[in-house]
């Protein structure tokens, strides 16, 4: 099998595309692995579609499987248009729907699906949370300084409310952001709804326009953008290299 790794912002990704849909939770563990394996925070697998470009599977790390990945549509579309599977602009299916994206040279732009608020903010550890989907639940807590990422509540906090959790600092209008990965269950150096969760809560309390510069913890810088209520992800991604595997 012919696959490649992709770098998305520090979000690493192993792709490959086949006809054959079988369940590849296991096989998402064992290449994800970075001590066995080759090491990623997901898995992407290509599958024809017969109205879109290709519909895809993502699995995380841990083999779970997870509807959206936004650095995932970016790297993944990227491998789509470099192995002639579809045009620089595309469709192609998820788990949480339609997804478009646009390739131009390294850069790639994935309108997102349509962001959701899942609940009234809340305080809890003393802090306040927002909570909505932008294709994954996602929590997000906006700090001073985000060195305060405190991993031991963030944990604590996936688990209770099954949610990726995003601590943001806000600085003009731009954001600094820091991930905990559900299916990681660690921090991870970007997560493309966690940035597109943090400004969207940031929009919606008028913190910053429509559109903003947002920085993960690798120190890459990517953007955002909404317009008609549809959140617009851009960014660069690298492939880092391509091999073939026995599988
Ligand atoms: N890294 C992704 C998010 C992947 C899914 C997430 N770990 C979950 O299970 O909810 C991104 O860039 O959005």
């Amino acid at each position: 099998m012919h696959i490649a790794k992709y770098n998305a912002n520090g979000n690493d990704f192993i792709i490959f595309h086949t006809f054959v849909e079988v369940d590849r939770s296991t096989l998402a563990q064992q290449l994800c692995d970075r001590q066995k394996g080759v090491g990623a925070d997901g898995l992407i697998v290509l599958l024809p579609h017969s109205e879109y470009d290709f519909k895809w599977q993502f699995y995380n790390n841990d083999g779970s499987i997870a509807s959206m990945c936004g650095n995932g549509t970016r790297a993944c579309a990227h491998y789509a248009f470099t192995n002639q599977l579809a045009d620089a602009s595309m469709r192609f299916l998820t788990g949480a729907g339609v997804i478009t994206s646009v390739v131009e040279n390294d850069v790639v732009e994935t309108e997102l699906t349509t962001p959701k608020v899942l609940s009234e903010s809340f305080e809890e550890n003393g802090l306040t949370w927002h909570f909505c989907d932008t294709g994954v639940p996602h929590l997000v807590t906006f700090v001073e300084d985000i060195g305060c990422f405190d991993k031991v509540i963030a944990r604590q906090m996936r688990y209770k409310y099954n949610a990726n959790v995003n601590y943001a600092r806000l600085e003009k209008n731009a954001l600094h952001v820091r991930t905990y990965e559900r299916g990681v269950e660690d921090e991870t150096l970007a997560c493309g709804t966690g940035m597109a969760a943090c400004f969207y809560s940031a929009y919606r309390q008028k913190l910053v326009g429509t559109s903003a510069t947002i920085y993960p913890i690798s120190g890459d810088e990517l953007s955002l953008r909404i317009v008609d209520q549809k959140l617009f992800f851009k960014g660069s991604v690298q492939k880092v290299f391509e091999t073939v595997l026995d599988l």
